[in-house]
């Protein structure tokens, strides 16, 4: 089995547990004809196709969260155990028991939705998922429909790319406080090297093919960039939003975004790591009323 599905996940991630893909190519047509069987017997998987990288992440979502989701051609292909860790450890820092229900906010839903979508179809957690590229749009309220989650998924087209919260708080004549926000921001500056790697002798390549189009991959200054709006906009919203939460694609990244926060006089964050087989992700979160432990 491949290394995709190694330990160090989050611990309550059911990919911890390795899927097995010769029971999903018997149950799963689609997955079957992405799918080689190895002269061992055994049903291999090409992560650097991405075909296969996408008919395998939809029948994950099928067999394990009863998802149906269609991707824009060319668009991201998200990684599930990746994302379930992200929500995981969004559990972890609400840690409430409040009963009503808990309401987050998705910044960048893409095409997918899968982060609006997971949390719930898992969580039963209403979410307002943002979004500003009209192909990923598009893709988003149809698989919102597909799955019949509109009473607990709402998208709101985002007008003004420069802006996070600001377009949607405006309009909204409510006071409805949300528990969290979540973001995968384009992680790469549209001035830099993309295929740059970091520290090209030390770390292995990427198993899994790059995808995504440019408004997904890419935004003016990166990521830090990205985040330090998430940032500034916390300030105005520090009231209708609980606690900020961002993912990171850079490890140089997290430093510049705790500068950020201590510049802004934010003083209650916490930050941690989320593993996927060779490739490992940041998570950051802050608030202006909780305090973390
Ligand atoms: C890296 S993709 C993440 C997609 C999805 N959340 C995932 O994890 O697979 C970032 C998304 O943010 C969207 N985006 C960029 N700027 C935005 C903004 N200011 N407001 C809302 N969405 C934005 C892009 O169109 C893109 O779909």
């Amino acid at each position: 089995m491949s290394s995709v599905f190694k330990k160090r996940m989050h611990v309550r991630n059911v990919f911890r547990t390795p899927p097995d893909y010769t029971d999903l190519a018997i149950k799963y047509p689609e997955f079957r004809k992405v799918c080689r069987l190895e002269l061992n017997g055994k049903v291999y998987v090409d992560y650097k196709n991405e075909m296969a990288l996408r008919a395998l992440t939809q029948t994950l979502l099928l067999e394990y969260f009863q998802l149906k989701i269609e991707f824009a051609p060319g668009s991201l292909v998200p990684t599930l155990p990746l994302r379930l860790n992200y929500i995981l450890w969004i559990e972890d820092l609400l840690q409430s028991n409040k009963d009503d229900k808990t309401k987050g906010i998705d910044i960048g839903c893409g095409s997918s939705c899968i982060y609006s979508l997971l949390a719930a179809k898992k969580n039963n957690w209403s979410m307002l998922a943002l979004e500003s590229n009209p192909i990923n749009l598009d893709y988003a309220l149809k698989n919102i429909e597909r799955n019949n989650l509109q009473n607990s998924v709402t998208l709101f087209v985002q007008k003004r790319t420069a802006e996070i919260f600001r377009d949607y708080f405006d309009s909204d004549c409510g006071s409805e406080i949300y528990d969290f926000c979540l973001c995968n921001p384009p992680f790469y500056d549209t001035c830099a090297n993309a295929n740059k790697t970091r520290n090209p002798e030390k770390r292995p390549p990427p198993h899994n093919c790059p995808t995504g189009f440019a408004e997904e991959l890419f935004c003016e200054g990166g990521e830090v960039k990205f985040v330090e709006k998430i940032v500034i906009e916390s300030l105005l919203y520090a009231k209708r939003i609980r606690i900020f939460t961002t993912m990171l694609g850079h490890k140089s990244s997290l430093s510049k975004i705790m500068d950020i926060l201590k510049e802004k006089k934010i003083q209650h964050f916490c930050s941690t790591e989320f593993h996927q087989g060779n490739t490992t992700r940041w998570g950051i979160a802050w608030s202006f009323c909780v305090e973390f432990s």
